[in-house]
């Protein structure tokens, strides 16, 4: 299929902790936890996009790492890709589209309430945590 859209999701490590942020909008997922990110621009790799998005919605400097592997499907034609990242610069704050963030230890990313598209990814981002920490 080629009219397919890439939304880039950020699991952000820093210090053996990943990012979780909730979400103000639309309103069917607000209060929901998700991976920080957005739609990627014409002309845009998925690592630019993930740069220009957590500048714009966290107000930091993140380095994506790669990309874990998989692919899930959002409302059509959307599907999300995930990559991991590590903080640069900066502290994350709320600055768009989020109100609230926190920093999960591999033993706490089942303790918000993640968009059901999230999980799996969100899954095997807690798993690199804990093997990084082994
Ligand atoms: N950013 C992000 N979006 C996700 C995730 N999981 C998930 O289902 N989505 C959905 C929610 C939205 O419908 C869509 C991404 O839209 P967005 O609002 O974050 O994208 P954007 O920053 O580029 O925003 P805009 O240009 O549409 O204003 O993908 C996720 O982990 N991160």
């Amino acid at each position: 299929m080629t009219n397919v859209r890439v939304v880039v999701g950020a699991a952000l490590l820093h210090e053996g902790r990943l990012l979780a942020a909730r979400r103000t909008a639309p309103p069917e997922l607000a209060g929901r936890w998700e991976l920080p990110g957005g739609k990627l621009e014409p002309g845009e790799s998925a690592e630019q996009a993930l740069v220009r998005e957590l500048r714009e919605e966290l107000g930091v400097e993140a380095e994506p790492l790669e990309r874990v592997a998989g692919e899930w499907p959002l409302r059509p034609p959307y599907v999300l890709h995930v990559w991991t990242a590590r903080l640069r610069a900066g502290e994350a704050r709320p600055l768009q589209d989020h109100d609230e963030l926190r920093w999960l230890a591999p033993d706490e990313v089942g303790d918000v309430d993640w968009l059901d598209q999230d999980r799996p990814a969100v899954a095997l981002a807690a798993d690199l945590l804990r093997r990084a920490e082994a």
